[in-house]
């Protein structure tokens, strides 16, 4: 049996759902050996994020080259990476290991207001990850922070999806969780070509905390198992609704999602189809 393995280069959630911890379990869920290195510590839980504490760079250097002198990742995935000097890095990596397969989740701002990125590493950000990306996954702040295009319906979605592809990346992804009015959730896919839509019923629930984290990181495994763009976008919203679908109401806060929901249902379904089988 073949191992697909990815990486994860974010920060940590001491509160474990969002973060290189949302990651790895969707990695697990998902059949894909997962590998991380964390570029800072965040103590955060269910009631916001109460401190923030980066990593030196020399740690991160470090874990990056233990990384690619020994396991190639079939893909990988950026999250929180808090700094221009870190980015600098990660690019730096990508391009001395020649990593292919790249998902690049430009986190900003964590739901409950905390600033994850120096406002100074947008432009890192723009300039040295975005050129290496194969796909990037801004939400809608996310998107108007990195085009400069305010987005307030379809048609400026579309123009903040093309001004973001300039920038050099090969598919832009702008995600729908943050357009409330909607009664669909909808991400938008740009290739450069033509746009496509990918669509869920919109769930009314406060418990979204990691929901990007979750959705990247289900993409990513999809590409580390060698399916296309499309199809691993399909199953990273299909896992993600999922997960949003069966919460674990734990916390008193905004709570995580669940990262056994997708498989669980999986196994529902399989064990259907056999007992109808027998019948
Ligand atoms: N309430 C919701 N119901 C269904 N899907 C959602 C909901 N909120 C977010 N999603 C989906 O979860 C994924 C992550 O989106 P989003 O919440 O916008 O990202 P982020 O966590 O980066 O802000 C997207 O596929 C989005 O469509
Ligand atoms: C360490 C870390 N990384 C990322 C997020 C963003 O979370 P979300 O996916 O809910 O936007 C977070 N809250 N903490």
């Amino acid at each position: 049996m073949a191992i697909y393995k990815a990486l994860t280069i974010a920060g940590s959630d001491s509160g474990g759902g969002a973060g290189i911890q949302a990651d790895l379990k969707t990695f697990q869920e998902l059949g894909v050996y997962g590998m991380s290195v964390i570029t800072a510590v965040t103590a955060q839980n269910t009631l916001g994020v109460q401190g923030v504490y980066p990593m030196s760079t020399e740690a991160i250097e470090r874990q990056l080259a233990s990384i690619g002198e020994d396991l190639r990742p079939d893909a990988l995935k950026t999250g929180m990476l808090f700094s221009g000097d870190i980015i600098r890095i990660v690019a730096a990596a990508i391009d001395k290991y020649g990593w292919k397969q790249i998902v690049v989740d430009p986190v900003m701002i964590a739901k409950g207001g905390a600033s994850l990125l120096q406002q100074e590493a947008i432009d890192a950000m723009i300039h040295k990850l975005l050129p290496l990306a194969d796909v990037v996954t801004p939400n809608i702040p996310e998107a108007e922070a990195i085009s400069g295009i305010r987005i307030t319906d379809l048609a400026s979605r579309q123009q903040a999806a093309k001004r973001i592809y300039e920038f050099g990346c090969k598919h832009v992804l702008i995600k729908g969780g943050h357009d409330a009015d909607s009664e669909q959730a909808t991400d938008l896919l740009y290739d450069g070509f033509s746009f496509k839509e990918f669509t869920s019923r919109r769930l009314v629930t406060q418990h979204t905390h990691g929901t990007g984290c979750t959705f990247a990181a289900a993409l990513t495994s999809g590409l580390a198992q060698g399916r296309p763009i499309t199809a691993s976008l399909q199953l990273a919203k299909s896992f993600i609704h999922a997960a949003i679908s069966e919460p674990l109401h734990i916390g008193s806060g905004h709570g995580p999602t669940n990262h056994w929901a997708y498989q669980q249902g999986v196994r529902a379904a399989q064990k259907d189809e056999a007992t109808r089988g027998v019948r």
